[in-house]
Parts: structure tokens; sequence; C-alpha cells
């Protein structure tokens, strides 16, 4: 029992361990529960932490894919900009040696800006010069244009004199002329030639070996020009108005203004070239006197007149005509020279190894030999020769020639030498009208000069002057051979544009052939019929008409000489104004340069006397001590520009420059700063 009372014990024991147990296993039932429930809890958290994570950790992703985008990026970048940087680099360098080159040009700059600034100095005492002289020169002209209006005023006082007593002798003249007829009935007068059918003249070309006597048989043209007026035909946009310029039978009427009041001015001349004749009927006004030179005379056949008025058409076809007709002349010689007189200056046409050598002396072998069969050879040396002729562009004329061409050919023979000369002159017109300037207007006026020493010959000629003046030209010395000489037969073919435009130019070309005509009809009548009363009148009549023909020429050649006096004053003006406008531009850039900075510093300073700097530096003072001769401008210069150059006191420079240029202390006390007018 008492086991089983132990048992008992034991079991309530148990039991209580049991209780006790069990009473533990619950509480650590509820710890465990607890635990569990805070590791779930735990758990929770974690998994929220995990999710958190989860999402930091993917948000991270992003990040960390943004920034590896971004550093790549930023290494692309770095990668460009050391391809920059590497640029820049080569830049750098090759703007190093650009800035080596632009110091370089600076310095060149600043030598010629001092030339350029020394140059200007000297224009403008020029300036002042010119000043001066143009003052002289408008003072003399004043004087010599009074001088020259007072000569016109006498001499048309003198001319309208002169044509009273041309009325007077006029009807003299006619009263005698009546007379005559009576008196020699018998002595047939050849009636005047007209000038639309003109006569055709047999001249008869000899044959070689043709005699002197039989040439001399033709001698009664000699020493007359004749005088031929063409008109050519109107141009297509030219206006040829019949009322202005009336052209009949022998009279060439010319109107210029169309004022009714108006006086129309009339010429009246033997052979006139109609518009609608044509080159045969223009020949055969002149083939007489190309026939001479088959007879060892010597011929010259001139075209005047106002540029376009077709004095080198008309020539091209006289002179393929004469040559077709000189053909005939066999077993001679024949030579050819084909000459250019511009600007005073003669020129060879044909251009042959000979004169391509010897290019200072035209004359020298401008004289070409052709071949026996010569015509053809010498119509395509003429043709050469005019395709190298000098022309210009003017207000009249597209091509105009701006030179006298003279083509001779010479023909020698046992028995005799004789030449023909074509001579086209060069436009006879008015400084004026062709609008011209400078170089142009030198032209023009030396033309005019030439022209003039032409009439002065011409003149001399006809008034059986001792001395001919052939010196006063080239044209002139030139045609001596032609022009004088009993032996020569001179044509003067006077052209005329019939353009409204050109009326003024008609005038004065038709005026000057009136007095170049000889009065052929005295000369004749003297021939043939000589009463001394008809002698009396007819020397009266020819003193008159020399008289009279002096008058205008001189009249004529004032006229020029004061539009050519004129012409070249304003011409002076010009080049002044030109001048003037030229110093003011030079003014204004200089002004330009004294007041802009300067743009390059020159900051370096002269440590070692031989460095650049140094030697700069130094070509910049000796220029300063050249223009230190000039005080003023000295001085300007230094009150306008700074630029700071040191030297070593003892440099001699110093001593020089300092009496001119004020020199100042700077800290360092080895070196002495001068402010110098130097402007980069
Ligand atoms: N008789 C004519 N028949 C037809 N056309 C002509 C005649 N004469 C001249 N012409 C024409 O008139 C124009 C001017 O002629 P040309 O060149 O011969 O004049 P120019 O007097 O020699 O001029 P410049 O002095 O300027 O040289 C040319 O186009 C030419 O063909």
């Amino acid at each position: 029992m008492a086991n089983y009372k132990n048992g008992e014990t034991n079991l309530d024991d148990v039991l209580q361990e049991y209780n006790e147990f069990k009473a533990q296993s619950k509480e650590y039932e509820e710890f465990l529960e607890a635990d569990i429930q805070e590791k779930d809890n735990k758990i929770e958290d974690l998994l929220n932490t995990i999710e958190k994570l989860k999402d930091d950790n993917s948000e991270l992703r992003k990040k960390y894919e943004k920034d590896e985008m971004e550093i790549s990026k930023l290494l692309n970048e770095v990668d460009i900009i050391k391809k920059k940087l590497k640029w820049y680099e080569e830049q750098k360098r090759d703007l190093e040696v650009l800035n080596d080159q632009w110091e370089r040009s600076a310095r060149v700059l600043e030598y010629s800006k001092q030339e350029l600034e020394e140059r200007l100095t000297q224009a403008e005492e020029i300036a002042i010069i010119y000043k001066e002289e143009i003052e002289e020169l408008s003072i003399n002209k004043e004087i010599e244009m009074q001088r020259l209006k007072d000569q016109c005023n006498e001499l048309k006082q003198e001319l309208s004199i002169v044509t009273v007593e041309k009325a007077d002798l006029n009807r003299t003249f006619n009263k005698n002329k009546v007379e005559i007829v009576t008196l020699n009935e018998g002595i047939s007068i050849p009636p005047k030639p007209k000038s639309r059918n003109h006569s055709k003249s047999s001249s008869k070309i000899p044959s070689r070996g043709h005699s002197r006597k039989n040439s001399n048989e033709s001698n009664d043209c000699s020493q007359s020009v004749k005088v031929v007026v063409r008109v050519r035909p109107p141009l297509k946009a030219e206006n040829w108005d019949k009322n202005a310029l009336n052209i009949s039978q022998n009279t060439i009427c010319v109107k210029e203004s169309k004022n009714k009041n108006t006086d129309s001015k009339t010429f009246e001349f033997e052979n006139i070239v109609f518009p609608d004749q044509n080159e045969d009927a223009l020949f055969a006004q002149i083939k007489e006197s190309v026939s001479h030179v088959a007879y060892g005379k010597n011929a010259c056949v001139m075209a005047y007149g106002q540029t376009g008025s077709g004095k080198t058409y008309t020539m091209n076809s006289i002179i393929h005509k004469a040559v077709d007709k000189l053909r005939i002349i066999e077993n001679a010689e024949v030579t050819i020279q084909c000459l250019e007189v511009y600007n005073e200056q003669v020129k060879n046409l044909i251009l042959t190894d000979q004169n391509i050598k010897n290019p200072k002396d035209p004359m020298e072998g401008s004289e070409i030999k052709l071949k026996v069969d010569w015509a053809e050879q010498a119509l395509e040396i003429i043709n050469e020769a005019i395709s190298r002729r000098t022309t210009k562009f003017t207000d009249c004329n597209e091509r105009s020639s701006r030179s006298h061409a003279i083509y001779t050919l010479n023909f020698y023979t046992n028995d005799y030498h004789s030449k023909i000369q074509f001579v086209d002159l060069a436009g006879s017109e008015r400084v004026g009208k062709s609008n011209v300037s400078g170089e142009t207007l030198k032209e023009a006026l030396l033309i005019n000069k030439s022209l003039s020493a032409l009439q002065d010959v011409i003149s001399a000629l006809e008034n059986k002057q001792k001395h001919v003046p052939y010196r006063n030209s080239m044209l002139t010395k030139l045609l001596q051979p032609t022009l004088g000489g009993s032996q020569s037969a001179v044509n003067m073919i006077f052209n005329c544009s019939p353009s409204n435009e050109s009326l003024n130019e008609t005038v004065c070309t038709l005026a000057l052939a009136s007095r170049v005509k000889a009065v052929d009809l005295g000369f004749f009548i003297r021939k043939n019929l000589k009463t001394k009363e008809v002698e009396r009148t007819l020397s009266l009549l020819e003193k008159e008409r020399l008289e009279k023909n002096n008058i205008l020429r001189t009249l004529d050649k004032l006229q020029r000489d004061l539009e050519s006096y004129q012409f070249a004053v304003k011409d002076r003006d010009n080049k002044i104004a030109m001048l003037n406008s030229k110093i003011k531009l030079r003014d204004k850039a200089y002004q330009e340069v004294k007041t802009t900075k300067p743009k390059i510093e020159i900051t370096k300073t002269m440590d070692s006397p031989n460095s650049t700097n140094s030697l700069l530096n130094k070509a910049k003072l000796r220029s300063a001590m050249n223009k230190s001769k000039n005080k003023n401008l000295l001085c300007l210069n230094i009150k306008d520009i700074g630029r700071v150059v040191s030297l070593s006191p003892s440099n001699p420079m110093l001593k020089t420059v300092g009496s001119t240029l004020k020199p100042t202390r700077i800290p360092t006390p080895s070196f002495t700063c001068l402010r110098l007018n130097q402007c980069f």
C-alpha cells in the first residue's frame, strides 16, 4: 500500500508534474505561439522588407542602368571633347603661325603706313602747288579767252567787210562774164562736169617706158586740190530729214535748227556723191588722179569727215578700185607702206620679222617690196593693216578709228618713181560732241591739231607760199611727198553723215570743203580767156577768195584752239577735283587709322637689344626719328597714339629721340619708357 500509497503519491506527483508540465507546456505553447507570432511578424516584416528591397533593387537597377547610359554618354562626350581638344590644339598651332604671319604683316603695314603718310604729305604739298597753279591758270585763262574773243570779234568784222566786198566783186564778175562770152564767141568753154553723171575721162594708161613728156601732158591738175563731197546713206538707226539736209545737183543746203526763221547754209560743190550713188560713181571722181600715178606723178587721196561719216568705208572701196586700176603698170618694182599716226606717234601696221626686231623705229623696214604680181598681195596687206588700226568706242561710232592711216604704194620703173597715198583720216568731230575726257580728250585734241596742220599745209600750197609748214605735225610730214610738188594730184573726199544729229558737224565739214576747193573755174578761164578785164577781175576774185579763206581758216583755227583750250582746262579741273577727292579719302582713312585703337598689343619689353622685338622697336624708333624732321607731324602723332617701347638708357637712339619725345620713368629702374607715336 505504501507502494500504492507511494504510487498514489507518485501519481499525484506525476499529475502535479503533469499539470505543471501541462502548465509549463501551455506556457511554453503560449510562449511558442507568441514566439511564432513574433516570428510570423518578423517574417512578415522581413517579407515586407524583402518586397521593399526588391522595389529598391529594381529602382537601383534602373538607376544603375540610367547611370551606365549616362556614363557611356559621358564617355562619348569625353571622346568628343578629346577630339575637340586635339583640334583646338591644331588650331592653336595654326593660329600661332597665323599670328606670326600677322605680326610680320603688321610690321610691313606699319612701314607702308609710314610711307603713305609721307606720300600724303607730299600729295598735300603738291595739291597746294596745284591750287596755286590753277588760280594762276584761271587768271591766264580769263585773259586768254578775252583775247581770243576780241580776236574773233575783229575777224568777224573783217569777214563782214569782205562779204560786202565779195558781193560787189560777184556783181562785177557776172557783168564781165557776159562780156567775156560776147567777146570770145567761137571759144568754147567746156561745161562744168556734172557731179551725178560725171564724164568718163579717158585716162589711157601708158605702157612701160612711157615717156616723161607724155606725163607732163596731164599737168593741168597740178597743185590743185580736188574736192569731192560724199554723203553716205543713212544707217538703220539714223534719221535723215531732207528739209534739214537738202542735196541737189551742185548744192547742199543745211538747216541746223527746225526754227523756220533760222537761216540755212548753202554750199556749192562741183563733185557731190549722193547717198544713193554707188562706189563706181565715187571712184569716177578720182580715177583720173589715180591714173596719173601710171604717168609718173604722185597722187594723194584723203578721206576727211566726222566719226562715223564713212571715211574708212569710202577709203576701202577706193583702195580696191585704185589697185585694180593700177594693175596695168608693168615691170615696175612695187613697194607698200602702211602707217598709222596715233597721238603723233607713228606705228607700222605691217608686221614683219624686221619690224618686230626693231620696234623702236617703226619707219625702219616699213616699206615692203611686193611680188611681181603685186596687186593681190597689196590688198591682202592693206586689209590686215586695217584690222590692226587703233579703234575705240565713242558716242558717235562703235569702232571709231582714232588714228590717221596712210597706205602708200610706190612704183619704181626705169623712167619714174611715182607714189600714191591713201589717207583715212581720224574723225574730225569737235571734242565737245564726243563726250571725252582724260586720255581720250588728249587723243581728240591731237587729232584736231594734226587736222589743223593739214589745213595749214593745204592753205600754204593753195596760196603758193614759200614756206609750207609740213613739219608741224607727223601727218603732214608723212604726206609731204604727195601733198606738195607740181607733179601731185591731191583729192580730198569730204564725208558727211545725213543724220539729223550730225548736222552741226556736217556744216563744219562742208565749210572746210568749200574753203579747200580751188576756184577751178577761175583757173580754167584764166588759162583760156586772157582779156585784161577778165584777168583783173579774176585776180581780184582770187585775192578775195584767198583772203576770205585765210580769215575763215584763222577763225576756224581760233575756234578749235579755244575749244581745245576750254577742254584742256576742264580736263585739268577734273583731274584736280579727282586729286582733291583722293586727298580727302586719304585724309579720312588717315583719321580712321589714327582713331582706331591698335589691334596688336606688343607687351614684351626689349630685354636684349638683339632680340626680334628689339629690332622691331628699333625700326619703329628709326621711323619716328625720320618723322621728327617734320615736327608738326610727330607732335600730332605723339598726342594721338601711344605705344610703349622700352629702351636701355644708354641706347644712342634715346638721345636722338629724347629731344622730341618725353621719357618717363617706369618701375623697373634700369629701363626708361618712351611713349612713342606708333600706330599698329
Ligand atoms: N557709202 C556707204 N554705204 C553704206 N554704209 C556706209 C557707207 N559709208 C559708211 N557706211 C557705214 O557707216 C558706218 C560708219 O562708217 P565708217 O566706219 O567708214 O566711218 P568712219 O568715218 O571711218 O568713222 P571713224 O572716223 O570713227 O573711223 C559703218 O557701219 C559703215 O558700214
